[in-house]
């Protein structure tokens, strides 16, 4: 009763004005595609069309969540309800055989609206329930308690009366039970499963004993009662309206980088287990019956196809006010128009032949031979990716098996088999969800006596229980010779491995673009859709491999009703044009810092996804580096891009920032503040930022001049921006110092380093050398026990073999240094010509930090010093910084004449007499360095 009330009290609610953001919240529920334009179709570039928005809200209203639980639940049409509910959520996946359920004895209200969508299941409602309920689907006490009435339970036929119908008749006519299989009590178990458990199957055996079909009846009620206690006491449900979190989920499953943007082609349909419900009515309505009852078609995941008087007070609130409308309207048109339902192009054009499967040759190969050769084995195993035509194969194939055409080309379409299955009407072929249990011992002392074979196809075989497994395990040496299962699973990898390896493994491969490219051109030509032959592949390129996800956005660019262009599928879909993501990338990697941040933030304004951004940045990058990116446009305004074809090093730069990208995109992830970390991703794509990556990215961080300089076609020498290598270019030691210490993988060592340690000095070139200064004994030993650990970090930082002289700081150092530290930028000896030419271009003569002599000098220069005063001082200070630098083999602080210059570059301080008596000499011939000035 609590249950009730809250339910009641969320009916209200929602009836009272939350209904909107309730739909907004379940838009995908529905024929996402539809409802989403509905809700938005203000904005929308398709006129909403009001039937269409009334039938989805209806479909909402229809879901148990949002009917009122009460009214109801004592009513005389309380099972028929009951019924529509269990009939609905089988519906998701699959659709409903109405005979079967007619048959099956279930106590329906004569208007109780029941699909037939022609081929008979059982669906394992219990399985459902187990899940459903597991999942927080609210709704389930009314159903469960509804389901179970003593009525209906007396009235269901066990799965032993469906194995007797099923195989004691060998007619190709309509099964006439449905039977849900049971399950052990709820477990909880994926999404997938669940989604799946609407799939159905009817089974027969002539010859199972009365014993049997007891036991199950028996375990069934039992089960039933347990069941029925369990839900009972359940809680209302979490998600505040009653429709599954997990519906939720289900869009965003195992979503990808790169497939995020094309994922949302399709409007939250692109999961291809969540569309499957909406696809999977074509099981039998497309290829069958359903072309001739066309009422019953196309439905969106919630709808019942049947009659409509059933479910005309089916509703509440808003929902019904519109529904009535809907009902009014649609009996009208629908009796004007019997085939109002629209059939999904998936629907359409799923594969009826061996010819028409797409992209999956070697499959077809195998099994087309199999038929023709009759080597038809007993168990299959259909795994790989989603929409790539697994389950449809499984049908041609159970089709082919079935067919009695004399010719090879099976299955034909034509005799009384494939009619049969067209029409829903084929017993032997069955297709069933992962269902919990199945009595496969009843197949085994089944007489074959006629040439049908009897083909199972098990969908998301991998949520199977592990009972079902065992029994199929046990069954698989004994089954007679004409029983086919068919296993269809996404992956091998939750098969028992008892069962695989008897199974006959067809490996379903994404589809190729060309493949998907190909089919949707003939969809195209076929609808009349005008569309872009680039529009098309972009469509391909953003289905991740799954032709029903193809289809499905081909289907909703139809709806726009113009010529369909790249730059359309872009902006339906979400998806930035190619030039804008060259714009920002070109504000990026020139690092114009104000402009990419600002640039970024109006493109996010747009409502793009990070992810989906990032992820397209990385596309155009690698189509750039691939050569396949046509710079034909804007090429002007553009600093990085204006040159065509980049040279070599700007090629690396962009191969850093896929890099850098692809390294970001892990913490983009699982950010909650995607777009900063998009931004700072960004940010470190500019070439005088690559200092400040993050640890792990250490040879982006590298702080090794290496000879940087751009050779153009021209022969121009350009610097890392193109402006020549500039000093700003330059990390500080700073910098350094704490690329270093987060470079430090052990965490303690890192908080000493950063507390105790400094850098006294690092000289950059070939060779690095690298002081580490710490004040005392102990802090000095410490480090020296790290000394592995630091010098590691410092060479993955510069990146290069370093020296590392760890040292105590004396009183001396403090006061020359003033405790700050300095970089010497050496010149190596071994540099090839070609570098020393353009480090001729550098400022590479760097004393840096509080140098003193540099420092005296600037000095000098901008004040009244004399030239001889100034000397004076810089020789005392000059005296103790080189002293200091004994490794030094170079330093070169003075732009002297040519012939000075060379001596100097050669020079060698080996002792300090020599230094200092040369550097006087050079000292009191030269000046300083203009630039020199701009770096202290
Ligand atoms: N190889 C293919 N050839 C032709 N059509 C295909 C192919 N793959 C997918 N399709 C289209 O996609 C629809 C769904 O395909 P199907 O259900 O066979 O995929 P699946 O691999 O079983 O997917 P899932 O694993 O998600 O169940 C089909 O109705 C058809 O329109
Ligand atoms: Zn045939």
């Amino acid at each position: 009763m609590t249950t009730t009330r809250v339910a009641s009290s969320r009916v209200q609610k929602d009836s009272n004005g939350d209904i909107g953001e309730h739909l907004r919240n379940h838009i995908h529920l529905t024929n996402s595609i539809h409802l989403k334009n509905h809700m938005h179709n203000k904005h929308g570039p398709v006129s909403t069309d009001r039937s269409l928005l009334m039938r989805d809200l209806v479909l909402l209203q229809r879901s148990r969540s949002l009917r009122d639980p009460s009214a109801n639940r004592n009513s005389p049409s309380s099972n028929g309800v009951v019924h529509k509910e269990g009939t609905r959520r089988r519906r998701r996946r699959r659709s409903v055989d109405h005979n079967v359920v007619k048959k099956s004895g279930l106590r329906l209200s004569s208007s109780s609206p029941v699909l037939n969508f022609g081929t008979s299941k059982v669906t394992p409602s219990d399985e459902r329930c187990d899940g459903l309920s597991e999942n927080s689907f609210g709704n389930e006490v009314y159903s469960v308690a509804s389901v179970k009435s003593k009525d209906r339970a007396n009235n269901i036929k066990t799965l032993s009366d469906q194995l007797n119908e099923v195989l004691g008749d060998d007619s190709d006519d309509v099964v006439p039970s449905n039977v849900p299989a049971r399950g052990n009590g709820p477990r909880r178990r994926k999404f997938r499963g669940a989604r799946r458990a609407g799939r159905a199957v009817t089974v027969r055996d002539n010859v199972v004993g009365i014993k049997s079909e007891m036991s199950l009846a028996e375990k069934y009620e039992e089960e039933e009662g347990t069941q029925r206690e369990q839900d009972m006491t359940r809680a209302v449900p979490r998600n505040g309206c009653g429709l599954p979190f997990n519906w939720s989920r289900i869009h965003h499953r195992g979503r990808t980088f790169l497939d995020i943007a094309g994922r949302s082609l399709s409007c939250g349909m692109s999961d291809s287990k969540g569309r499957k419900g909406l696809t999977d009515i074509s099981i039998s309505s497309a290829s069958s019956s359903s072309f001739t009852k066309p009422d019953r078609k196309a439905l969106p995941l919630l709808v019942d196809s049947g009659d409509n008087e059933g479910w005309q007070h089916d509703y509440s609130g808003e929902l019904g006010v519109f529904a009535d409308d809907l009902l009014k309207n649609g009996e009208k048109s629908s009796s004007r128009n019997p085939r109002r339902h629209h059939q999904s192009f998936t629907q359409k054009y799923a594969p009826r032949t061996f010819q028409d499967v797409v992209g999956q040759s070697l499959v077809v190969q195998a099994l087309s031979n199999a038929v023709a050769k009759r080597r038809v084995g007993l168990l299959y195993v259909f795994h790989g990716s989603n929409g790539s035509g697994k389950t449809s194969c499984a049908r041609v194939f159970a089709r082919a098996l079935n067919c009695h055409s004399p010719e090879h080309s099976k299955p034909c379409g034509v005799c009384s088999s494939c009619v049969s299955y067209d029409n829903g009407k084929n017993k032997n072929i069955r297709e069933m969800g992962p269902v919990r249990s199945f009595d496969f011992e009843n197949l085994i002392s089944q007489k074959d006596r006629r040439h049908h074979h009897k083909v199972f196809i098990f969908e998301d075989c991998d949520a199977m229980s592990t009972a079902c497994w065992n029994a199929l395990s046990k069954v698989v040496d004994r089954a007679p010779s004409r029983v086919v299962f068919i296993l269809v699973c996404s992956s091998l990898d939750a098969l028992p491995h008892i069962v695989v390896s008897r199974c006959q493994r067809f490996f379903f491969p994404k589809l190729k673009d060309a493949d998907i490219i190909g089919s949707l051109q003939r969809i195209a030509s076929k609808e009349e859709i005008d569309i872009d032959k680039d529009a098309l592949k972009l469509v391909a390129s953003r289905s991740d491999g799954s032709l029903r996800d193809a289809e499905m956005t081909l289907e909703q660019l139809s709806l726009l009703g113009t010529r369909i262009s790249v730059p359309l599928v872009q902006e339906l879909v979400g998806l930035i044009s190619d030039e804008k993501l060259v714009d920002l990338l070109d504000l990026a990697l020139s690092a114009d810092t104000v402009n990419t941040v600002k640039n970024l933030r109006m493109i996010m304004e747009t409502g793009v996804e990070p992810l989906a951004l990032m992820s397209q940045l990385a596309t155009v990058i690698t189509d750039i580096l691939a050569g396949s990116y046509d710079f034909a446009k804007d090429q002007h305004k553009r600093k990085f891009f204006r040159r065509h074809p980049l040279c070599k090093e700007d090629m690396e730069k962009l191969r850093q920032a896929l890099k850098t990208l692809s390294e970001s995109e892990k913490q983009l992830r699982v950010s909650n503040d995607k777009i900063t970390w998009l931004t700072a991703a960004l940010l470190q794509l500019a070439p005088d930022q690559r200092y400040l990556l993050p640890p792990g990215s250490s040879a982006n961080a590298s702080f090794n001049p290496s000879p940087s300089p751009c050779k153009d076609a021209a022969g121009e020498v350009r610097g890392r921006s193109g402006e020549g290598f500039s000093s700003v270019n330059r990390p500080s030691v700073e910098d350094i110092w704490l690329a270093v210490v987060e470079n430090v993988r052990v965490n303690g060592l890192r908080e000493f380093l950063y507390r105790e340690g400094k850098i006294f000095s690092i000289s950059i070139g070939s060779a690095p050398t690298v002081q580490l200064m710490f004040n005392s004994p102990v802090t000095r030993i410490t480090a020296e026990n790290f000394r592995d650990h630091i010098l590691g970090a410092f060479e993955a930082v510069l990146g290069a073999p370093v020296t590392l002289e760890i040292r105590i700081e004396s009183k001396k150092d403090q006061k020359n240094l003033g405790g700050r530290s300095e970089i010497i930028e050496l010149e190596d000896e071994s540099e090839s010509a070609v570098t020393r030419e353009a480090n001729k271009n550098k400022n590479q003569s760097i004393v840096r930090g509080k140098v003193s002599l540099a420092q005296v000098i600037k000095q000098g220069e901008g004040s009244s010093w004399s030239k001889r005063k100034a000397l004076l001082i810089a020789e005392k200070l000059e005296h103790e910084n080189l002293r200091l630098e004994s490794r030094s083999r170079i330093l070169i602080c003075w732009k002297a004449l040519g012939s000075v210059r060379r001596k100097l570059w050669r020079l060698k301080m080996r002792t300090r007499r020599v230094r200092l008596h040369s550097l006087w000499k050079l000292v009191s011939s030269g000046k300083c360095l203009p630039l020199r000035s701009s770096i202290l």
